[in-house]
């Protein structure tokens, strides 16, 4: 197979100065850090809550784009969730996701968008995929039932930027990111991921004096994890320098157990009491360590390690959500 490198690397970067970049999902984790990352770019951001775009409705869609007329679409906008939200939610992650997807996928290519991005998710792979993953282990193998539902939504969003290609000529790109946290994470522990519900149940049990924390399933699932301040980088970069249809993978290439990343949430936060695994929560899929070597030969890779991501998603924890939780 002909790397990416080879194959869809643009002659000249595609220069986002000027141009006018609507980020769906703006208030979102990933949608917020993308806008923090786009003001060094001299573009104009443009942005619509979902008070005034519901994006499941494609009339919506279409009246928003007919009268902001983007140049480039950021698709961060989707049903999202941990494993819990997931495997107890199908309808609303397979439902929402597809829609919200093949509305705005559709709207841009009516809409003479030039360039957009796509975020999937690592999710999209078999759940026992050869490790680390490499981009075409994509519909090799059956998907790990927790999240299925999603994953095919987000195997159909990356079929939908394909097929705008392949009909259309459309520069449409997907990104398969791995496990994200950091600012604007969700701390809700009935929807949230892995990484901010570690941290919300150990900052509390410090701060009640409690001797242990409940972790979910046996803490041996691997997991990897991106700070999203990098996936924004990451997301600029390929929107400049990537326009190929194989969906490119974004991670760290290490992982951790859940274990470990407990026992590093706890020095972080100063937690010195026990942890108990709740061995009938799911654990989910066992490992998804994706392979980054497509993206390292376009030229990137991530900055942030594990230990300085999370003493800054920490931080923002404090001061954002715990703050707002005890002025209220
Ligand atoms: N978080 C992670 O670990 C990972 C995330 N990703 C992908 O990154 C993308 C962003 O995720 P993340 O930022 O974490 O998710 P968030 O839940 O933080 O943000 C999702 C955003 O989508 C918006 N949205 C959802 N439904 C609608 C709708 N019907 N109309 C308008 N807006 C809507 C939300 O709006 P509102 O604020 O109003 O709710 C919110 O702003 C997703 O595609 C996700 O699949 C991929 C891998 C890992
Ligand atoms: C990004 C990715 O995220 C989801 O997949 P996931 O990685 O399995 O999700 P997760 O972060 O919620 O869990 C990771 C691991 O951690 C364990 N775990 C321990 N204790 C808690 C806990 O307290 N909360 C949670 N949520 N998990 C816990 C949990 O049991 C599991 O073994 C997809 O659904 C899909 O949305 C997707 O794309």
């Amino acid at each position: 197979m002909a790397t990416v490198a080879e194959t869809a690397a643009p002659s000249s970067p595609f220069s986002l100065e000027g141009r006018r970049v609507w980020v769906a999902g703006h208030r979102g984790m990933v949608g917020s850090a993308i806008v923090r990352r786009l003001g060094r770019e001299g573009c104009t951001v443009l942005t619509a809550g979902r008070d005034r775009v519901d994006l499941r409705r494609q009339a919506e869609v279409e009246a928003w784009m007919d009268a902001e007329r983007p140049d480039v679409v950021v698709v961060a906008a989707a049903r999202v969730g941990g494993i819990l939200a997931n495997s107890t939610r199908p309808a609303e992650f397979l439902y929402d996701n597809l829609v919200i997807e093949a509305n705005v996928i559709h709207a841009a290519w009516k809409a003479g968008v030039s360039k957009l991005l796509f975020l999937g998710s690592s999710c999209i792979y078999p759940r026992l995929a050869p490790q680390p993953i490499t981009e075409d282990a994509l519909l090799t193998g059956p998907l790990e039932p927790t999240n299925q539902w999603y994953a095919i939504a987000k195997i159909a969003g990356i079929k939908l930027c394909q097929s705008y290609r392949q009909q259309y000529g459309c520069d449409f790109i997907s990104l398969m990111p791995t496990n994200l946290y950091g600012p604007g994470d969700n701390f809700d522990l009935t929807s949230s991921h892995v990484l901010p519900a570690l941290m919300a149940k150990i900052d509390r049990a410090k701060r009640e004096g409690l001797e242990a924390v409940e972790i979910w399933g046996s803490g041996q699932p691997r997991r990897e994890f991106l700070h999203v301040d990098d996936l924004a980088d990451a997301s600029v970069f390929l929107l400049q320098n990537y326009s190929g249809d194989v969906p490119l993978n974004v991670g760290v290439g290490s992982d951790v157990t859940i274990r470990e990343l407990a026992e590093l949430i706890a020095d972080v936060v100063g937690f010195t009491g026990r942890f108990v695994y709740d061995t009938s929560k799911p654990d989910g899929t066992p490992r998804k360590l994706l392979d980054v070597g497509q993206l390292a030969g376009l030229g990137w890779s991530a900055r942030i390690g594990l230990r300085d991501g999370v003493e800054n998603a920490y931080v923002w924890y404090r001061e954002h959500v715990l703050r707002a939780a005890t002025s209220s």
